[in-house]
C-alpha cells in the first residue's frame, strides 16, 4: 500500500483466531493482517483479552504506582549503579534521548544470566522492589509475554510465507529470548521541560509488547510521509538527528484488552527493510501520573540476525515493495544480537547516551 493510502489510525488485530490451533484459515487471516500492519505501520494493537485477563496488568500498574510513590531513598536502594548499570532503577530525568533528559523514572529488568557478574555490562542481577507480591506477579507477566512474543513470531513467519523449516530456523534464534522489561513512571511533563516524557526513538530489538494505563494523548507514533487529514494529529518534522523526513505524529491511545505491538530494528534486518521499525515518543501533558510496562521480546543473545530467505523472495517478486532505504543503499548488515546490544549499552556508558538512542 502506498504511504498516502495509509489511515491515520493503527490497525487492531485480535490474536484469538491465531490461537485456534485447528483452524488454519483463521490463523492465516490473522497472520496476513499482521504482515500488512508491519508493511504499513510497524505498529499495531494486539487484542489479547482471550489470552490474558485484563485485571492482571491492572494489578501490575497498581504495584508499580506503589513503588514510584515510595520515598526517593527507598527507590534508590535498587539503583542501576548497584548492579551492571543496566538492571535496576533510574531516577526521573536520568535517561537521555537525542541529547535531552526524559521526564520519566523506571526500573529495567533483563533475562537473568547463569553466572552473574555486575562488573560486566548487562551481566548483573535484576533488582526487585521489596513490595509484597511485586516479583511474583511480574514473573507471571514475563512468562506470558515471552510466550506471546513467540506466538506473534510464528504468526509473522506465516505472514511472510515462510516454510515450516524456515520457521524452525527463525524460532531457534528467539527461543531463549534475551528479553527486557521496563516499568516506567511518568509525572506530567512540565511546559518548560527541554525534551519529552520519552524522546523519539525506534525500538532496537525484535517485538515490543506495550501495556499502558488508560492515559490518553501520551504515546505518539510517527507516520512518515503521511498527510494530515485528521484533526487528532499534528504535522511535524523528525528531530534533526533523525533526518528531516516529513510526516505526522498520531496518538496511539490505549485500547482496553489490547497491548500496542511494534517491531524493532532486528526485524528491519530480517526483512531487509520490508518491515519498518517506526519512530515513537511519549508526550504526557495531562495531570495524572502515567505508568507503562513495555516488554521487549528479543532474539537469543547469540542469535545471528540476517535477512530471511522468505523476505528476499517477497522483495524479488514485488519490486513495488522495494523500500526507499534499499534504493538509497542501506545495507541491513547481519548482526549477532548480543554484540549489537553490548555495543549499544557500552555506548551508553561511554558517551552518556540513553537507552533509547
Ligand atoms: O511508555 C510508553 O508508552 C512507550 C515507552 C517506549 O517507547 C519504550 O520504552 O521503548
Ligand atoms: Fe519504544
Amino acid at each position: 500500500m502506498p504511504l498516502s493510502a495509509k489511515l491515520n489510525t493503527l490497525p487492531i488485530i485480535d490474536i484469538a483466531p491465531f490461537l485456534q490451533s485447528g483452524n488454519q484459515e483463521a490463523r492465516e487471516t490473522t497472520a496476513k493482517a499482521i504482515h500488512q500492519a508491519c508493511l504499513d505501520y510497524g505498529f499495531f494493537y494486539l487484542k489479547i483479552d482471550s489470552y490474558v485477563d485484563p485485571s492482571e496488568p491492572e494489578e501490575l500498574t497498581r504495584l508499580a504506582r506503589e513503588f514510584f510513590a515510595s520515598p526517593q531513598e527507598e527507590k534508590d536502594k535498587i539503583a542501576l549503579k548497584n548492579q551492571d548499570n543496566a538492571r535496576g532503577y533510574a531516577r526521573l530525568k536520568e535517561n537521555v534521548t537525542n541529547g535531552k533528559a526524559d521526564n520519566h523514572e523506571g526500573i529495567d529488568f533483563y533475562r537473568p544470566v547463569s553466572n552473574p557478574d555486575k562488573t560486566r555490562p548487562l551481566w548483573g542481577e535484576n533488582q526487585w522492589p521489596s513490595i509484597p507480591e511485586f516479583r511474583e506477579k511480574y514473573d507471571i507477566w514475563i512468562d506470558k509475554m515471552k510466550a506471546l512474543g513467540m506466538i506473534v513470531m510464528e504468526a509473522m513467519s506465516m505472514g511472510l510465507g515462510m516454510t515450516q523449516n524456515e520457521w524452525l530456523d527463525l524460532k531457534a534464534s528467539v527461543n531463549d529470548s534475551f528479553w527486557v522489561m521496563r516499568i516506567i513512571g511518568y509525572p506530567p511533563l512540565p511546559n518548560d521541560h527541554d525534551g519529552f516524557s520519552c524522546g523519539a526513538h525506534k525500538d532496537y530489538g525484535c517485538l515490543t509488547l506495550l501495556y499502558t494505563d488508560p492515559t490518553k494523548g501520551a504515546l505518539q507514533v510517527f507516520l512518515q510521509g503521511a498527510s494530515d487529514e485528521s484533526s487528532q494529529s499534528t504535522r511535524d518534522d523528525l528531530p534533526e538527528e533523525q533526518g528531516s523526513e516529513k510526516g505526522i505524529w498520531i496518538n496511539a491511545n490505549p485500547i482496553p484488552g489490547c497491548v500496542v505491538c511494534n517491531i524493532g530494528e532486528m526485524w528491519e534486518i530480517w526483512t531487509k527493510g520490508l518491515y519498518k521499525s517506526t519512530l515513537h515518543r511519549v508526550v504526557h501533558r495531562s495531570s495524572n501520573y502515567r505508568v507503562s510496562i513495555p516488554f521487549f521480546f528479543e532474539p537469543n543473545f547469540d542469535a545471528l540476525v540476517e535477512p530471511l530467505p522468505a523476505a528476499l523472495r517477497i522483495l524479488q517478486q514485488d519490486t513495488a515493495t522495494i523500500t526507499e532505504d534499499i534504493q538509497r543503499g542501506k545495507s541491513y548488515d547481519p548482526v549477532v544480537y548480543g554484540n549489537f546490544l553490548m555495543n549499544k549499552v557500552g555506548n551508553n556508558f561511554d558517551t552518556g547516551k540513553g537507552k533509547y538512542d
